[in-house]
């Protein structure tokens, strides 16, 4: 039988496609990303993993499971601890610090994201919750993979460091997800999957998005020179 989570990742294969082909990921696959593109990307990702904690924050506090619940705080100490290499990396090749990517108001489409799965975790169920966390995980890995293989890149590459964080981390995180979810999944009807479809589809078309928005230097239409801090 085929797995939920094989329906939906089939389901979003022209977005997966459209991301591998996007000139962000070409940018990292030729070192080609200019220092305005790469500050971008920071200073939104920053917050978006901001976000992407509490998120899971809140899916704690719907678990009633243990493992889950372990599962969950391990994924928050990855994004603190972790993840903060590939930022770096990025930082390293524009020549800026890390802290000084910090504390920026989220750009349009960042924030379309975020609100997103704010959205479903005010809403929705657990399951709901991991419908629109998992292509996070799940896009990235599969753009690290694919760099490593065409690019095989020696560690003069630019983005050698980002493209092994991502790649080598197997399917690691987005296989507990998925699992979870095809669980979740199993006992529910057909209007409650298509709902999980829709949240996992559209988490999917705003990481395209993202990449776009780090891309094209994306911001709101009308300058608020004083709004340069995040709500501190
Ligand atoms: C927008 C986004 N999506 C996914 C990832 C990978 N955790 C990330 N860092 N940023």
């Amino acid at each position: 039988m085929t797995r939920f989570t094989e329906e939906l990742r089939s389901a979003a294969d022209p977005i997966y496609q459209a991301i591998f082909d996007h000139p962000f990921v070409r940018g990292i696959a030729e070192g080609t990303l200019r220092k305005e593109q790469l500050i971008h990307y920071v200073k939104q990702d920053f917050e978006y993993l901001n976000a992407y904690i509490r998120i899971y924050g809140i899916a704690i506090s719907r678990c009633e499971d243990r493992a889950i619940m372990a599962l969950f705080n391990e994924q928050i100490s990855f994004i603190l601890n972790s993840e903060t290499h590939p930022h770096q990396n990025f930082c390293c090749v524009a020549g800026v610090t890390y802290e000084e990517m910090q504390g920026y108001p989220l750009a349009p489409s960042a924030n379309h994201y975020i609100r997103h799965m704010l959205n479903v975790a005010h809403e929705g169920a657990l399951e709901d919750m991991i419908a629109a966390l998992l292509p996070c995980p799940w896009t990235y890995t599969e753009i690290g993979q694919r760099l490593l293989e065409e690019v095989n890149p020696d560690e003069s590459h630019p983005f050698y460091e980002w493209m092994h964080f991502y790649g080598d981390r197997e399917f690691g995180i987005t296989e507990q997800l998925r699992r979870l979810l095809d669980e979740g999944a199993d006992s529910l009807s057909q209007a409650r999957k298509d709902r999980l479809k829709e949240h996992f589809l559209t988490s999917c078309q705003l990481e395209y998005m993202f990449w776009d928005m780090a891309f094209a230097l994306e911001a709101w239409p009308v300058d608020l020179p004083e709004a340069k801090e995040v709500g501190r």
